[in-house]
């Protein structure tokens, strides 16, 4: 039989955690985020991107348009996730959320207090917020029952104007610490993705990388869903 020294008998302390972590929790999954304006072919990108692979969710982030004019994008949308068993996500407003049935809302820091979204929208409601590169921000969140935190921006993008650039190393502390999920967000490309899923980030949040994707937005998501399952 061989013989192995002690070093060789004695587990990685990062990798045994990582290991422990990766036994609790789900695997990585994609999170889609909507161009910050669509116009009526988006329906066709986001068939599209269902058709590529598995998507969890769908976050409605339409900049700069008022309420009525949202609610009245979000209905085909809406639909279209509910076929394809993808939580709906309106960004910004929890009222907007109520009325249109969402399944969740995204809050940055500026846009309400998660408590009160869960009074107005219910249990069942998926409540985010945007914790940029802050732990305090995330215990916070969790404090206020919030169902995910979420860091970022990871690396440039030319999407949202960004003032905060986390380590990958707040997903690993997060998930070392803490059952609820983490999303990670900023300029996250199929190729850039690993790092961040090894970290621990429980979903990927996505924007230009799929929908500005040369080959379309189903290439984008398998992409993304071969960095995922390998990761
Ligand atoms: C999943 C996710 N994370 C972060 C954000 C950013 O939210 P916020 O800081 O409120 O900025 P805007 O998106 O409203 O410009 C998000 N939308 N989604
Ligand atoms: C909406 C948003 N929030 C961010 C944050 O850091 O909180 S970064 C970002 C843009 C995400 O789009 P893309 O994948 O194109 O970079
Ligand atoms: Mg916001």
């Amino acid at each position: 039989m061989t013989d192995f020294t002690d070093e060789e008998l004695t587990l990685d302390p990062d990798f045994a955690a990582r290991f422990e972590r990766d036994m609790r929790r789900p695997p990585c999954q994609l999170y889609l985020i909507s161009p910050p304006d669509i116009d009526a072919g988006f329906e066709d990108a986001l068939k599209a991107a269902f058709d590529g692979g598995p998507v969890a969710a769908f976050q409605l982030r339409l900049k700069g348009l008022d309420e009525h004019a949202i609610a009245r994008a979000a209905e085909p949308l809406q639909k279209l996730c509910a076929d394809h068993d993808c939580a709906f996500i309106i960004n910004d407003s929890m009222a907007l959320a109520k009325r249109l049935g969402a399944d969740g809302v995204h809050l940055g820091q500026g846009d309400g207090d998660p408590r009160e979204a869960r009074a107005l929208l219910g249990p069942a409601a998926q409540i985010g917020v945007t914790c940029h590169d802050s732990r305090h921000l995330a215990m916070e969140a969790g404090e206020a029952g919030a169902d995910y935190v979420a860091f970022g921006a990871f690396y440039p993008t030319q999407t949202k104007e960004t003032q905060h650039r986390p380590d990958p190393s707040i997903l690993s502390w997060w998930t070392t610490l803490f059952g609820l999920p983490c999303v990670a967000i900023g300029g996250i490309t199929a190729e850039n993705a690993a790092p961040l899923v090894r970290a621990g980030a429980d979903f990927i949040a996505v924007s230009s990388a799929v929908w500005a994707h040369g080959q379309g937005a189903a290439k984008a998501v398998a992409e993304f869903a071969i960095t995922l399952s390998k990761s």
